[in-house]
This record gives C-alpha cells, structure tokens and sequence, in this order.
C-alpha cells in the first residue's frame, strides 16, 4: 500500500523549530504508524538563506529541500502542502495569516495568536479558503492524553468535578532572561499565561470540556503577579465549567509561574502536578505538564494503577538524538512533536480541516480565557501586536 506523504515547510529556524523538524524524520513506523510518511522540503528564516540552509541540514531534511530566505517565498513554493509557524507569540497573526493567504494548511504553535479577534479571524480565512488551521498544543496527542480522556469518557472514576493543573517552571525571570527574550518581553508577546499557563489551560479544557458531548465555555476569576516589564511572571486562574449531560458544574484550577516548580527536585516528590478528580476516584498526571511520561489513576475501591509512557523512537544505535533546542536527550527516543505531526497527516489524507483533538472552537475558548485573565489584571500587549491589522511589520 503507498503511503501519504505530507510535505512540511518550515516557518522560522529556533528552538522549537528544530525539535519539531527533528522529530518529522524517523520513520512513524517506529511508533506504530504506518500509512504515513514526512517529509521537510523547505524551510524560511527571517535572518538569513544561510541560516535556513544550515537548519535543513541539521534536521535531515530531503537532499533537494528548499531554503528561503524570508518567509513570504516560503508561502509561495508549490512543493509544501502544510507550514509548521514556529515565531514567537507575537508574530503568529501575521505569519499564519501569510501562509492562509497564500493558500497553504497551517500548524501553528501555541498560544495560538496573541487575542481571540486575531483567532477570529484566522479560522475565518481557514474556512473561506477551505484550509487545514490547527494549535500546535502537541500535549493533547499523545497517547498519554489520550488514555486519561477515556477514562474520563468511560466514566471509570465517576463525574469528574474537578481538576487541578499546574505548570510552573524554576527560572527566576531577572537571572535567566534578558529582557528582550521571547519569554518576557511584551513584545514578543511574553509571559508565563501564554507560554506555559496555556499547558495548564489544557488540562483543564481537555478535561472538563473536550471529554464532553455538549462542552460549554467556563467563566474565570484569575490573579496575576507581573515581572518589571509588565508581563506576567505568575497567574492563577479559578473555571467555572457549567454543568453538561454528563456531569454537574466542574472546577479547573489552572496555575503557572516561573519562580516556583511543579516539580521542585526533578524526583515527583511534590506529587503530581495535574490532579482530575471525580466521584469515584482521580486520574494523576506528573510533571512536566506539556511533556508528561507518568500517570497513576487511584481508584476508590484501593485500585492503583501506575503507568509509564515513554516517548518512542528509533531506538539505540540509530544515531539519531533530539530534546528542546536540539539539545541532547537520549539517543534514538523522540521528543514526542511527531503525533501532532501524524494527526496533520492524517487530517489532510482524510480531507479534514481542523485537528481530531482539539477544534478550533475550543482553542477559541481557550485564547478568550487568556484575554479575560489579561484584561481582568490589566496586561496589555503592544497596539501593533494585539491588531487585526495585516500585514503589519513587527
Ligand atoms: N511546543 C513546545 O513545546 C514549545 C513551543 N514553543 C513555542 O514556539 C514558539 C517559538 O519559540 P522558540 O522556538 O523557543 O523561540 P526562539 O526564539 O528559539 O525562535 C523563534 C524564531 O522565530 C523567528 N523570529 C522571527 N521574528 C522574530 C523576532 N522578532 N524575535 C525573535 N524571533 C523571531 C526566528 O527565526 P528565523 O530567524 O529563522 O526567522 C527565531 O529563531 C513560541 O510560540 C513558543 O511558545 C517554544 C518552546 C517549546
Ligand atoms: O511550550 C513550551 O514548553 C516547554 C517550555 O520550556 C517552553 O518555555 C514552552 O514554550
């Protein structure tokens, strides 16, 4: 049987960049997949070609990829069928709409854009165009995920009332960043809420809300501590998820900030980070939240069920390594951006516009949380970020 193959074009050569490049090169049937292939064939820097080609090379690309120098001859090469758009916050708008406007399916990485108007607007584009448009929120594909939502589903631990997510990273702002990085500077639009907050967000949405055959969007009260440049550095928010068919009103706790840990000793000491609680028992996830290899699930009737979730590959003496920014992890394991990779795949083999796990109305829902939690304590962003204006140079 031939297989599909999806040919990727690179927007952007960071950190992110490169880990998700890296891991479209194993073969997916090392992780059980089988009618699907990648393949990059092209990658944009905004700095330089040379850049662009080095990145090619360091990600295995085809021999005969692509490199360009900007980002708008990207969007114009007949050869990509979907963009991966791997900028930093600030610029998702304006290069994902680039990419619509030139006829191109687009996997954009989280947070989606910097406002819901500016999601608004790239889901109304994606549909006139009939386009393939989803956040790269790669948590919410992998196996892992999966099983704590069945279990939800299946109602093994009863209605679920509550869950608790938290994403705190230890990097004290003023001694890790410079304040032009990414993380922290309004301008790239920074800040814990939509770096890291958005994983505890999705916790809490892909429990409570994507579980459900009749969702509703929850209300928010949140608190926000800011750094110096008026970004957050630390936000706790508190949603009321209205009652479904399948259970009552629910509670997410969503909290992230970058001066304490989840996980303070890298040993889970502190327990697990995400908590779903329901009538008859609760399903535990562990640190980090945004790559998570262990859950327990503890039932009322003494079950105790550990589970290991290991990040597949192609095994030792393959030769091939990746971990975030390229850095070493372990030789021939992946990082584990392949399932969203797979899930583009197979939407577009299957003529599907949005992602299986996670539609563009719940990551509306999400992005319009992360506005009201801004607005309730006052975090603007830059006029020339926050618009729907296009194009605007940033
Ligand atoms: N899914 C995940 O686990 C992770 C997701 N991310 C997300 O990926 C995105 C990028 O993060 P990351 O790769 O860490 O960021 P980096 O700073 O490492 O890379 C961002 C890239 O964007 C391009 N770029 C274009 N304009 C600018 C600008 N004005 N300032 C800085 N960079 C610019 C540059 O590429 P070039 O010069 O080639 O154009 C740059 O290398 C963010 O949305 C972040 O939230 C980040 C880390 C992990
Ligand atoms: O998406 C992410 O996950 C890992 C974090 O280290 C990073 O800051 C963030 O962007």
């Amino acid at each position: 049987m031939s297989k599909f193959t999806l040919k990727w074009g690179i927007l952007a050569t960071g950190g992110i960049a490169e880990t998700f490049a890296r891991d479209l090169y194993p073969n997916p049937e090392c992780r059980g997949v089988k009618d699907i292939e990648h393949k990059v064939v092209a990658a944009a820097s905004s700095s330089s070609v040379k850049r662009a080609q080095d990145f090619l090379k360091e990600v295995r690309a085809v021999d005969d990829a692509k490199a360009y120098g900007s980002y708008e001859e990207l969007v114009k090469d007949p050869n990509v069928d979907i963009i991966y758009v791997a900028t930093p916050h600030s610029h998702h708008y304006q290069n994902a709409r680039l990419c619509l406007e030139a006829g191109k399916n687009v996997i954009c990485e989280k947070a989606f854009t910097s406002n819901a108007p500016q999601l608004e607007k790239l889901i109304e584009i994606a549909r006139e165009k009939k386009l393939f448009l989803m956040e790269a929120v790669w948590t919410r594909y992998f196996p892992l995920s999966i099983y704590v939502r069945d279990i939800i589903t299946s109602g093994k631990i009863g209605p679920v009332s509550r869950c608790s997510a938290d994403l705190s990273m230890h990097m004290i702002p003023e001694k890790t960043f410079d304040d032009s990085h990414r993380m922290v500077n309004p301008d790239l639009a920074g800040g814990a809420l939509l770096d890291l907050g958005i994983y505890s967000l999705t916790w809490v949405f892909q429990t409570l809300y994507t579980t459900q055959k009749d969702p509703k969007a929850p209300s928010v009260l949140s608190t926000m501590r800011k750094y110096k440049l008026g970004t957050d550095e630390q936000t706790s928010m508190l949603l009321t998820f209205p009652a479904t068919s399948d259970r009552g009103e629910a509670h997410g706790i969503a909290t992230t900030g970058m001066r304490t840990s989840a996980d303070p000793d890298s040993k889970a000491t502190a327990g697990p980070s995400i908590r779903v609680q329901g009538e008859e028992g609760e399903i535990q996830v562990f640190h980090p939240a945004f790559r998570p290899t262990k859950t327990k699930l503890i039932l009322k009737d003494g079950t105790v069920e550990e589970k290991d979730w290991p990040q597949p590959g192609p095994g030792k003496g393959s030769g091939w390594k990746n971990g975030f920014g390229g850095g070493w992890q372990e030789e021939g394991v992946g990082q584990g951006m392949f399932w969203e990779a797979d899930e583009c795949a197979f939407a577009l083999k299957e003529g599907r516009k949005e992602g299986k796990y996670e539609s563009l109305q719940e990551s509306l829902e999400i992005m319009r949380v992360m506005d009201t939690v801004r607005q309730q304590n006052g975090m603007k962003l830059p006029e020339k970020i926050e618009t729907l204006d296009y194009p605007v140079k940033l």
